[in-house]
């Protein structure tokens, strides 16, 4: 016999260690709900309503949930719950006094005698509340326990929002479709972005799950319109475009893409927004505007330029230059670039480093950076979402969507 196992009989005696008629000892299974239906037998209460402090709703409901309880409280708390439980049935202890080698006992009639004159209404009181701080506890407890350090937010279909560490990661959640983005996956980025720019996390991290970072605008969003829809249709892409990356350019702390495979379209135009770039060198960079018979967004015709000069903004934004990730890198649109097999170990270590700094500091010196420049980029993102309106209603583009669907055209 354990030593655990010696304890628990002889705190609680074989007797009454049974329940429902069958034995419940055998090693250190026992769990304390078991240990409490035998011990706590049940005892039909009369009380008036008018008497009652705490209902006997709410007592019978203690009873069941420290049952229910998952871990051992200890048996301090198990001798209170026992006496106040005595008390609150049965009254004032009356019985006589165990025999001094008759621990157990011993030890429960102590507990119930010291509450005295207590009467029945407080010592039922006294045992919910008591129940009610365990149960509390336990679950305060659970929660920590299911996700140490990550919370999980939202209800979102294409997205992954998490915090940890002070950071908050959206992580573009369609791999099967290699995270092309919907018209519901713009709005969920939009709205993980308002909350993420009020949370409480230093940084935010924009990244893909599965092989691709993303596959740019996912060309259903133009697919099955009927002709007489197709002004509508572009109207009203003009208008979600514009929102979308308006939420990029106003976003209040530093935003870091962790472009973890190749990212096309509107993924890759969209990193000149954003204040830190780090790639895995399976990354690849692509923006086939031309052939797919559109026009730059996400600022990229006023942010390319800057960031790489004029010449090979127009390799890529023009011509549909493929960049390699040290291509990028060397053009200064990606900070960064790290082996695949370290990539996610490296990064999220640097990541974590960065998101311990003064968060206020940060976001202030953002502001600083960018500020400037914000009255500028919405200009610029109106102009490129009019151009795109029209062009998507042209035959140049609308023969590269229909290209696309009869698979003749992958990039
Ligand atoms: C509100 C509107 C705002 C508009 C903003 C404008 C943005 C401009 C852009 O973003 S332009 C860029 C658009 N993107 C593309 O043109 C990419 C098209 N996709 C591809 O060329 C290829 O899929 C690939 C090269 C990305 C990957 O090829 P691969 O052979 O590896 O994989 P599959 O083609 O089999 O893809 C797997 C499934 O995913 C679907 N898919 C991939 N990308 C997109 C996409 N962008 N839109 C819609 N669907 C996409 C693909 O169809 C496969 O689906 P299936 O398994 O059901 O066949």
């Amino acid at each position: 016999m354990g030593f655990l196992t010696a304890f628990v009989s002889a705190f609680f005696p074989q007797d009454l260690l049974t329940f429902k008629g069958k034995p419940l000892l055998s090693k250190w299974k026992i769990k304390f709900r078991q240990v409490q239906a035998v011990c706590i037998p049940s005892i039909h209460l009369h009380m008036t309503a008018a008497t009652m402090q705490v209902s006997q709703q709410d007592f019978e409901k203690a009873q069941e949930q420290v049952k229910l309880l998952k871990k051992d409280p200890g048996n301090e708390t198990k001798l209170k719950l026992y006496a106040l439980f005595k008390q609150a049935t049965e009254g004032p202890c009356n019985s006589p006094k165990p025999g001094m080698l008759d621990f157990v006992k011993k030890a429960k009639w102590d507990a119930w005698n010291s509450l005295g004159n207590l009467s029945q209404d407080n010592a039922r009181q006294k045992y919910t509340e008591l129940v009610s701080s365990l149960v509390s506890a336990e679950s305060a407890d659970l929660k920590t326990d299911a996700s140490p350090e990550e919370t999980r937010h939202g209800d979102y279909e294409t997205i992954l929002v998490t915090t940890k560490s002070s950071i908050t990661k959206i992580m573009f959640n369609r791999p099967e479709k290699k995270n092309a983005i919907s018209h519901k996956m713009y709005r969920e980025i939009m709205k993980a972005l308002e909350e993420a720019g009020k949370d409480d996390s230093t940084i935010a991290v924009i990244t893909g799950n599965g092989d691709y970072y993303s596959s740019g605008n996912d060309l259903n969003n133009f697919a099955n319109i009927q002709p007489s829809e197709m002004e509508k249709m572009a109207k009203d892409g003009a208008v979600l475009l514009k929102e979308f990356v308006g939420h990029f350019i106003d976003f209040p702390k530093p935003l870091i893409a962790v472009v973890n495979g190749p990212a096309v379209g509107i993924c890759v135009t969209l990193l000149g927004l954003c204040d830190i770039v780090y790639a895995s060198d399976r990354a690849t960079f692509h923006s086939p505007f031309s052939e797919l018979g559109q026009s730059p967004e996400g600022c990229s015709s006023y942010l390319f330029p800057k960031i790489m000069g004029l010449a090979r903004a127009n390799e890529i934004l023009l011509f549909n230059k493929k960049l390699t990730a040290a291509e990028a890198c060397a053009w200064g649109l990606v900070t960064e670039v790290f082996p695949d097999s370290t990539f996610q170990k490296e990064v999220w270590a640097r990541l974590e480093a960065y998101a311990s700094l003064p968060k206020n500091s940060l976001a202030v010196s953002k502001q600083l950076l960018r500020g400037m420049e914000k009255e500028k980029l919405h200009a610029v993102n109106s102009k490129e979402c009019e151009v795109l309106q029209e062009r998507w209603l042209s035959d140049e583009c609308m023969n590269a969507i229909v290209s696309f669907f009869q698979k003749k055209a992958k990039l």
